[in-house]
């Protein structure tokens, strides 16, 4: 591991692009090294490399393609348990502009829906923390100790920035023929345990997106099925999780950006109906998502050998420039939510990146 943490940050000083991280549960570490600084934009899904795509699918995804990159790959030392992970605790300050500006924002959401324009939308909002460590490969280490059932990363371009991230939802999973994706929404905080109830209005924002996906999917993948809704642990929150698999035949490979259209951006980040939800959000959020709700991954459609893809939504993530680091976060807003709630849950959601670099 020190060999490949080496080899990224002489990769870091050179200013040349990389990714490197590691699948949720796995112990195995990854990373691309691309060998030039050439920003490749992606036009097609036929290729084979790490995927980066933005919230905004006006604005295209950048690969970093197999091709021309290093890879190499390394066992992790044994992950701490999800358990032994802390249970949240109340211990932030709150900066009042912010929450006012996340009330209000919040509050012309719901007016939206009570108007019948949305059923449901997704808000969020960037928080700026100052960014002293300069060891970025130990804020990494920090993220893969304590998140070990998220998808973990690090990925800069130099003419994009540096981002970093710990999400716990998948956008979709093919393997061997079979298809898997999640309708992850509705949050509580983690204390000692996953025997928790939960709210009607965490139930239908999460029933929403289980809806739309199955929907979406129906007509794109064969044999789709869905398990039980169950609680999910993503670090220090809990959230209601429901499994969608299908299977998905070579044929379909060339269809793959025409799944991912349909699925990506889910109501788990946008919203319902989905153009009206993003439109939305694009005039009203008042800042740029950037890649934050976006996905990224690795897809293998090149060869005919291995063809698989497993990419996730970039949830729980910061990109940092200079000294600082903005941290992303959002929440699901229905016709039942109180705006307080909506800026608390938020607040709670900053604690993923903050309990990193605190
Ligand atoms: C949009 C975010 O979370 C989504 C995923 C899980 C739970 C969510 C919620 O409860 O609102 C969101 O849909 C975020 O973490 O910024």
């Amino acid at each position: 591991m020190k060999d490949v943490f080496t080899k990224i940050n002489k990769q870091y000083q050179d200013k040349l692009p990389f990714v490197v991280y590691r699948k949720p549960g796995e112990d195995i570490l990854k990373c691309l090294l691309q060998k030039n600084d050439v920003l490749h934009q992606m036009d097609s899904y036929d290729t084979s490399g790490f995927v980066f795509a933005p919230f905004d699918n006006k604005s295209k995804s950048i690969l970093i393609p197999v091709k021309n990159s290093e890879h190499y790959q390394c066992a992790l030392a044994k992950l701490v348990a999800p358990e032994n992970i802390d249970s949240f605790r109340e211990n932030r300050t709150v900066n009042d502009l912010s929450k006012q500006e996340h009330i209000k924002l919040v509050n012309n959401g719901i007016q939206e829906i009570k108007s019948g324009i949305l059923k449901k939308v997704v808000l969020s909002r960037k928080e700026e923390v100052d960014f002293t460590n300069n060891n970025l490969l130990d804020v990494f280490s920090k993220l893969l100790n304590k998140y070990p059932n998220a998808f973990v990363y690090c990925w800069y371009h130099p003419k994009v920035g540096l981002w970093l991230g710990a999400t716990p939802e998948t956008l979709v999973e093919t393997k061997e023929g079979s298809f898997h994706t999640m309708a992850l929404a509705g949050t509580q905080p983690y204390i000692d345990t996953i025997d928790v109830q939960w709210g009607d209005k965490e139930k239908e924002e999460q029933a929403m997106v289980t809806d739309f996906v199955l929907k979406q999917l129906s007509s794109v993948i064969k044999n789709i099925s869905s398990s039980e809704r169950y609680t999910h642990k993503a670090g220090t929150l809990l959230h209601l999780r429901t499994d969608i698999q299908g299977g998905i035949s070579n044929e379909m490979i060339p269809q793959f950006h025409n799944i991912i259209n349909v699925l990506h951006p889910t109501p788990a980040v946008c919203g319902l109906p989905k153009d009206n939800a993003k439109s939305f959000i694009l005039k009203e959020e008042g800042y740029d998502r950037k890649y934050y709700t976006g996905f990224l991954g690795e897809i293998s459609f090149a060869s005919n050998e291995e063809m698989q893809s497993n990419l996730y939504v970039n949830l729980r993530c910061m990109s940092i420039s200079e000294n600082k680091a903005s941290i992303y976060v959002g929440g699901g807003i229905t016709k039942d939510s109180i705006p307080e709630l909506e800026w608390e849950e938020t607040v709670r959601k900053t604690e993923t990146m903050k309990n990193v670099l605190l």
